[in-house]
């Protein structure tokens, strides 16, 4: 079976390289999915999934750093002229850009779940020779946005194993949910699906990242390392003056910022595990010499477990706080994103490592990946399904990348893609050979 599954992948790659280039040229950012979503919906109901999106899916109240109506408005027109197809738009329309995909096979078995992620980045990619897509005609359209974390990828093999599956279908059991999730960058569209109650059902989860350092034809099982994350956009308000003739009258936003942004990076460390704290945009003032009356930063902070995250965070509330009293400016807190810190389950990774050895492609097959530090809210769908007495795990297919993730010049060598399909694939086929730990 394993065998017949990799020659149907492999027939497939043209398609699924023509695929994630089309989405790489047309990236679209958090929550702005209008393009890729209607695509994706099409595809997946021509396959014979039944499909629930928009509304169903995302919880409209749990939707963290939506972008203004404006901005969506005018993303989901653009969508339209970049070939979005039309009769999809309404159920994503205002920001609602997620899709779930199920297959009922009939026969008696686990409920899998199976989450990629579909949003690029706010970045703009390099338009230079040395670039592949801009060499071979599909760097990024969309001036701002860009596929830099291989989110386009991650879409694509969701289709291309929605494909393979429903083909297989006759030999697989129980059901196949196939999750395409909004806005991961930022933590931001995870609780939303999570709060729809998309994975209550879930009793074995996986979700997928390509890259991130692990080298070509190595897979991590089970990614250990998640931090647990709060997002925050600060802005502060002052009044303005004349910086010569009367500093006194005004109220200075942007020393307040400033000062804050010192007092977030002096937060002391927690000894119950490791931290992090950013501030990756300052912006304050009008003029050179006008005392700044507005400022506004955005700021992360993140630990290796809830608890440490947390300790940061009521931290950097104190120094902002502080902060604005010390410059006597107003200021206004908006949560912007958040993940959780989560451990995949042994059983389940057990069950992932066994079957990729039996693929016979991969050179390394590590179990846990230890060391890295990046944030991911799907972990919010992991401690979900884990809850309810469920297994999960996040898995990372190596790639070689012609720079890093968040870089302007990133890419991919889109074989993974294959070995991403031929894996989750396995996964679902093989689902009989699975031992839970008791
Ligand atoms: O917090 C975010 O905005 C999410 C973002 N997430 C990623 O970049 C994914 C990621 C980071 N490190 C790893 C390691 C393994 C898998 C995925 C990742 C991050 O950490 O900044």
């Amino acid at each position: 079976m394993v065998n017949e599954i990799s020659e149907h992948v492999e027939q497939l790659f043209p398609a699924l390289q023509t695929q994630r280039r089309d989405l790489h040229k047309y990236a679209e950012s958090g929550w702005l999915e209008f393009r890729t979503s209607t695509l994706v919906a099409d595809r997946l109901e021509k396959l014979g999934y039944a499909l629930k999106l928009g509304k169903d899916v995302i919880d409209a109240d749990s939707r963290m750093g939506l972008p203004s109506a404006s901005v969506l408005a005018e993303h989901e027109q653009r969508a339209l002229e970049q070939g979005a197809i039309a009769r999809w738009m309404p159920h994503f329309s205002g920001g609602f850009t997620g899709i779930v995909a199920t297959l009922e096979t009939g026969r008696p078995g686990p409920v899998m779940g199976f989450r990629v992620d579909m949003d690029a980045l706010d970045l703009n990619e390099v338009l230079d020779e040395a670039h592949r897509p801009f060499r071979e005609g599909f760097a990024s359209a969309n001036n701002g946005m860009m596929h830099a974390c291989g989110h386009d990828g991650h879409t694509t093999i969701g289709l291309g194993l929605a494909e393979v599956l429903m083909q297989a279908r006759d030999k697989l059991c129980g059901t196949i949910k196939l999750i395409f999730q909004p806005a991961e960058e930022g933590t931001r569209g995870a609780k939303s699906m999570v709060a729809a109650g998309v994975v209550d059902d879930v009793d074995y989860f996986t979700a997928v990242h390509i890259g991130t350092g692990v080298p070509a034809n190595h897979i991590v099982c089970g990614n250990d390392t998640f931090m647990a994350t709060t997002k925050l956009d600060v802005h502060f308000t002052g009044v303005a003056s004349h910086a010569g003739g009367k500093p006194e009258e005004g109220r200075n936003a942007l020393l307040a910022a400033a000062q804050a942004t010192l007092g977030l990076h002096a937060i002391p460390r927690h000894s119950g595990g490791s931290s992090r704290v950013n501030v990756g945009v300052l912006q304050a003032g009008t003029g050179r010499n006008v005392v700044a009356s507005s400022a506004m930063m955005k700021v992360e902070t993140r630990g290796s477990t809830n608890e440490v995250n947390e300790f940061i965070y009521q931290q950097a509330l104190k120094v902002i706080s502080g902060a604005a009293e010390m410059h006597q400016v107003k200021f206004d807190i908006k949560l912007m994103g958040a993940a959780q810190s989560s451990k995949p389950t042994a059983a389940w990774v057990n069950y992932i490592h066994q079957q990729a050895e039996k693929l016979g492609e991969f050179e390394e097959i590590i179990d846990r990946q230890e060391g890295a530090a990046g944030s991911e809210d799907a972990t919010y769908m992991m401690e979900r399904v884990k809850a309810r007495g469920g297994e999960a795990s996040y898995v990372i297919f190596g790639t070689d990348l012609s720079a890093g993730h968040h870089n302007e010049l990133f890419d991919f060598d889109e074989k993974v893609m294959m070995q991403g399909i031929k894996t989750l694939a396995a996964l679902a086929l093989n689902i009989a050979e699975f031992k839970g730990e008791n």
